[in-house]
């Protein structure tokens, strides 16, 4: 201990309706050290109780410790009884010392050694003393660092924490205002605490209501209603047997979202690296034209418009080979925040379980879809993600129009949890009918709007002179058919 520092009176202190009483008996003092008139806070020992460190403070609020300054107790600590109701602490010792002035000295008040950023370090030394109170109640500086200090304390502490606040920037302030009696009512009416995150119904209830509104509409009017149309932070699922039509679906979607809504869209195709056939292809759904398809015919003029507007609100990704979860995740909010996108296409999520060792896959996947959940939740953006699924044994192939299940898509859970909707397609590619090998029943595997879609399909039936996909209904079209078998007949 520094034999320097000499006891001076506590005039100073009583500027800050601070009574030497207050600082005798939570072991403040004022002094001299280096010819400056300094504050000098005594710690001490947890086990000895005699002082093992002395915090200097001088006239321009630097500090000094002096003495041990390993494992620091809270200031003030040894004037109380060990345990109890309850325990203040703040964040420096002249407002631990503002509070029990105002609580003239008969409860338990302490402050961390070294301000807001001491607390994890403070609570972890000292756990057996937090320990021994019922309920601890923190009255750190009305400031960033304050609140920042004050999230992390009850988040050590859990639900014995409460969070007195005052309408000043410390106890001090108040005490220098002539509002002391404000101090005492504020830790007997101290609230667990609320992070930002946390609303109350109160809270909701005072915000502006917002009454239901329809989402935007598909490409399908029967899904549209099914769904209520598609909105912002939801993930839609898509899953089929490889050659399906999964790719050729978002296409439709994308397609109808620049061309009817004016939507930015993003792309990740990671099998389709020619950025020219994306952006063709869609173009070509727009016109109803094969666009990509050599010595198709269609009109120049409109190709080159249509191309333009699809180019225009369209962002893709060139997949390289070397993707991992991580650039995606960035990629999205680059091109959300950045590029304004609000429709974002991922074909398709059973690449990046592929890209991982044997085994590793599935950890790899619950964790990427996660991180996409969060950024879905956290973004203004719908995301639509391909699967594809596990072939199982004894069940017909997916590729010849087998129906799928919410369990057949890979990695199973971890790869649907997290949708709002789930679908499916199934088409036989097998069938021996041209007609039959277009038509694609669309399931919807889960629901979590209304839960009433769920089961409901839709029909929908490919024109490869057009290659757009369009729904149908199936009963109709017989109908037609036996109109024009009863027409020929009469005839
Ligand atoms: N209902 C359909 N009837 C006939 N052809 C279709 C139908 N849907 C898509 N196609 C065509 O089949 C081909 C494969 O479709 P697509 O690439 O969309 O399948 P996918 O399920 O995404 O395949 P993969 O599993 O390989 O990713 C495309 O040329 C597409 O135009």
């Amino acid at each position: 201990m520094s034999h320097s520092l000499i006891e001076g009176n506590y005039k100073e202190l009583v500027k800050r309706k601070i009574s030497e009483e207050t600082c005798r008996k939570l072991g403040y003092k004022v002094g001299r050290f280096k010819d400056k008139s300094v504050h000098i806070a005594n710690y001490s020992c947890p086990k000895t109780r005699v002082v093992q460190a002395q915090k200097i403070r001088f006239p321009d609020k630097t500090f000094t410790i002096l003495g041990n300054t390993r494992k620091l107790p809270f200031f003030g600590w040894h004037t109380w009884r060990n345990g109890g109701r309850k325990l203040v602490i703040t964040e420096g010792e002249i407002d631990a010392l503002s509070v029990s002035e105002a609580q003239n000295n008969k409860y338990p008040v302490v402050s961390l050694p070294n301000g807001a950023s001491s607390v994890k370090q403070t609570f972890i030394d000292n756990k057996a003393y937090l320990d021994g109170f019922e309920e601890i109640i923190i009255m750190f500086d009305n400031d960033e660092p304050g609140q920042i200090a004050t999230e992390e304390a009850c988040r050590l502490l859990g639900a014995k924490s409460r969070v007195a606040s005052l309408p000043f920037k410390d106890a001090n302030e108040a005490l220098l205002a002539g509002r002391s009696d404000l101090i005492i009512p504020a830790i007997w009416d101290a609230k667990p605490y609320k992070p930002a995150c946390i609303f109350t119904g109160e809270e909701v209830l005072a915000t502006a209501y917002q009454e239901p509104e329809w989402g935007l509409s598909w490409p399908f009017p029967a899904l549209t209603q099914a769904t209520y149309g598609k909105r912002p932070n939801e993930m839609y699922a898509i899953g089929s047997g490889t050659g399906c039509g999964k790719t050729d679906l978002l296409k439709e979607d994308i397609a109808h979202n620049i061309g009817v809504h004016n939507e930015k869209c993003m792309t990740f195709f990671l099998e389709e690296p020619n950025l020219q056939l994306t952006l063709d292809t869609i173009a070509g759904k727009v016109d109803s034209k094969l666009y990509h398809v050599p010595g198709s015919s269609y009109d120049y003029t409109q190709f080159k418009k249509t191309r333009e507007k699809v180019a225009k609100n369209l962002l893709m990704y060139a997949v390289d080979g070397n993707t991992e979860p991580e650039d995606i995740l960035q990629y999205i909010r680059l091109g959300v925040e950045g590029y304004g996108a609000r429709h974002v296409y991922l074909d398709h999520i059973t690449y990046i379980m592929d890209a991982v060792g044997e085994g590793q896959g599935l950890e790899v996947l619950k964790s990427f879809m996660r991180g996409l959940n969060d950024l879905n939740k956290e973004l203004p953006f719908t995301l639509y993600y391909v699967s594809h699924l596990r072939k199982k044994e004894g069940k017909k192939s997916h590729e010849e129009g087998g129906r799928v299940t919410l369990d057949d898509f890979a990695g199973g859970k971890a790869n649907v949890q997290y949708a709002s909707f789930v679908f499916a397609l199934e088409r036989d590619q097998q069938a021996e009918e041209d007609e039959e090998k277009n038509k694609t029943v669309f399931r919807i595997l889960k629901d979590r709007y209304t839960g009433q879609s769920t089961g409901t399909t839709i029909q929908l039936l490919y024109d490869p002179t057009t290659g757009r996909k369009q729904e149908y209904d199936p009963f109709s079209a017989v109908d037609e058919q036996e109109n024009k078998e009863q027409v020929k007949e009469d005839f």
